[in-house]
């Protein structure tokens, strides 16, 4: 019922030239993917308008990495909801643990901006995870089930369809370290059920939870083929052409 979704956060990497080169390989590759996997890039702000022109023959989606919660008006430096929505993109990436850890992001604001993002029909792709002392101390559980619980504050049983739940360990990001799969399933079967309470055991069956950390060729068989890893929010690997293609590939003959 879930089709896998591979999605490459750019984080903040490739201005419009890069990204040219980087879209180039990419579309050499993948321009088209199997209908039972979604494939989407997010580059930062400034290349989405180039990534929608070079991607619009392909099969290949474009999403934002943040939005604000305010629909206009004197908010200097920040985008909306709607420019974003404007500008081509169908997904936006909500609350990573970067914007969480550097720029003051908290799980009011992050449901703030998941609203919004719904209201200009814009997938969100909400990120919750653990750091490591967190694992360590055994409260992981519960914070992602607090994080997840928070983002989805008065998000309807309509919209909720429409979300994205990325799983991203903050210690497997950027580290070259991986959640194990048996990790990664755990907590997905856990945000699962979270959803399941929330909402219903259908609805949380039919919504896409995702895995970040270090996703790569080397480990996203193993890490794809686990029932409640529905796709990968993939960083350092996405910003190869060859690497992510491959990752769809693998999701492709998974599917
Ligand atoms: O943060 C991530 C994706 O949002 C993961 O990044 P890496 O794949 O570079 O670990």
């Amino acid at each position: 019922m879930r089709r896998f979704l591979i999605a490459g956060n750019w984080k903040m990497n490739c201005g419009p030239y890069d990204a040219a080169e980087l879209l180039e390989g990419l579309k050499e590759k993948k321009a088209e993917v199997d209908e039972n996997v979604d494939v989407l890039v997010c580059p930062p702000f400034v290349s989405i308008g180039m990534a929608v022109n070079y991607l619009h023959d392909t099969d290949i989606q474009v999403g934002a990495q943040n939005l604000h919660f305010e629909e206009n008006g004197a908010y200097t430096g920040e985008v909306s909801g709607s420019m974003i929505a404007e500008s081509g993109c169908n997904y936006v990436i909500i609350g990573h643990s970067e914007r969480r850890q550097y720029f003051g992001e908290t799980d009011t604001t992050v449901n703030k901006r998941s609203h919004k993002a719904l209201e200009h029909k814009l997938a969100p792709i909400i990120c919750v995870g653990e750091s490591l002392d967190q694992r360590k101390s055994g409260e992981h559980y519960d914070l992602v089930k607090n994080q997840v619980t928070a983002a989805l504050f008065d998000i309807s049983k309509e919209d909720i369809l429409d979300v994205v739940i990325a799983y991203e360990p903050i210690w497997a990001i950027g580290t070259g370290e991986t959640a194990s799969p048996e990790q990664a399933q755990e907590m997905h079967e856990h945000i699962r059920k979270v959803i399941g309470g929330l909402y219903s055991e259908d609805t949380a069956d039919r919504i896409n939870i995702l895995y970040g950390g270090s996703m790569k060729p080397a480990n996203a068989k193993e890490l794809l083929s686990q029932p409640d890893v529905d796709g990968g929010l993939i960083g350092g690997a996405s910003l190869d052409a060859e690497s992510f293609s491959e990752i769809i590939t693998i999701a492709e003959e998974l599917s």
